[in-house]
């Protein structure tokens, strides 16, 4: 696919000084609005995603940081009453174009929910089922590869490998939550959405789920939607602030951390407001 290659937009300026001299966006969203049932969620929206980053969406609650990540791969059109408008674009294509297989554009940009979610199948089931379905693998041999690799990137193979016939269910919240991760990156996506993927976590669950999500972006170009500034601090390469359904304010994490250029973010990374 063709790389979109140009400078980075930043909404402040005095922010530019950048370790990355050519930013290349894997998504781009323009003029995004989002309403459910009239009542408007998302405000005309502009913000582009980086390839082979974290971008990290914050904001007080309600603000509309999962309502935004869940356009990024069309989860809204499973809400009847919601409406999304504005450009929403994986590389050169609109993935909101009617000509869009939705299955296939989840199989490109993945997703891992707040509460590990496995099936009720086995721990090689889990990994191995999206992989199935997809046509990825020849055969049995090709699968267990799959398996295997999906298993050792999402850092959970060697507590796992004696027991692959185990339910996915047997295993702890944290290691559930990598076995989700295990089966999004199965399917070889491009993009990995994550909505509060920590949520239910202990804090040693929550550091292994960090390590690996800065392992990730070498691969995988990640969005995480996260209600701790530490968090998002940690992780993320950008962050984007949102407030009452308007992006705020973006940038890299460290320039929002250190210097918000808007009061409203200055006030919610100060704990001023929440
Ligand atoms: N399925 C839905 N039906 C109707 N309104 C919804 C629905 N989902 C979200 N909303 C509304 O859209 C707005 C944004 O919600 P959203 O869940 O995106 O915010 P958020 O920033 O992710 O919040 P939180 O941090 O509490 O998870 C809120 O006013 C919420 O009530």
């Amino acid at each position: 696919m063709r790389k979109n290659v140009e400078a980075p937009t930043k909404s402040a300026p005095g922010t530019e000084a950048s370790a990355d001299d050519a930013v290349v966006y894997k998504m781009k969203t323009s003029d995004v609005c989002v309403s459910y049932g009239g009542n408007l969620a998302l405000k005309n929206v502009n913000l582009n995603i980086r390839e082979n980053r974290v971008t990290a969406l914050i904001g007080p609650s309600g603000c509309g940081k999962t309502t935004y990540l869940r356009c990024l791969n069309r989860m809204n059109d499973l809400i009847p009453t919601c409406k999304v408008e504005g450009s929403i674009k994986l590389g050169e294509h609109d993935i909101y174009d009617r000509n869009v297989d939705v299955e296939v554009l989840r199989r490109r940009i993945g997703m891992v929910f707040q509460k590990p979610n496995p099936f009720p199948k086995t721990i090689y089931e889990n990994v191995a089922y999206g992989a199935r379905i997809h046509g990825l693998a020849k055969g049995k041999d090709e699968l267990d590869a799959i398996v295997k690799k999906s298993l050792r990137r999402a850092g959970l193979y060697d507590e796992v490998e004696h027991r692959l016939d185990a339910p996915g269910t047997s295993l702890s919240g944290g290691q559930q939550q990598r076995l989700c991760i295990a089966r999004a990156i199965a399917i070889e996506p491009e993009v990995i959405l994550m909505d509060e993927p920590c949520s239910a976590l202990d804090p040693i669950a929550t550091a292994k789920i960090e390590e690996l999500i800065y392992e990730l972006k070498e691969r995988y170009t990640i969005v995480i939607v996260t209600h701790s500034m530490q968090q998002a601090a940690r992780v993320s390469d950008y962050t984007a602030y949102f407030h009452l359904g308007e992006l705020v304010e973006e940038g890299e994490t460290n320039h929002i951390f250190t210097a918000p250029q808007n009061s409203k973010t200055e006030a919610y990374i100060t704990g001023r407001i929440g």
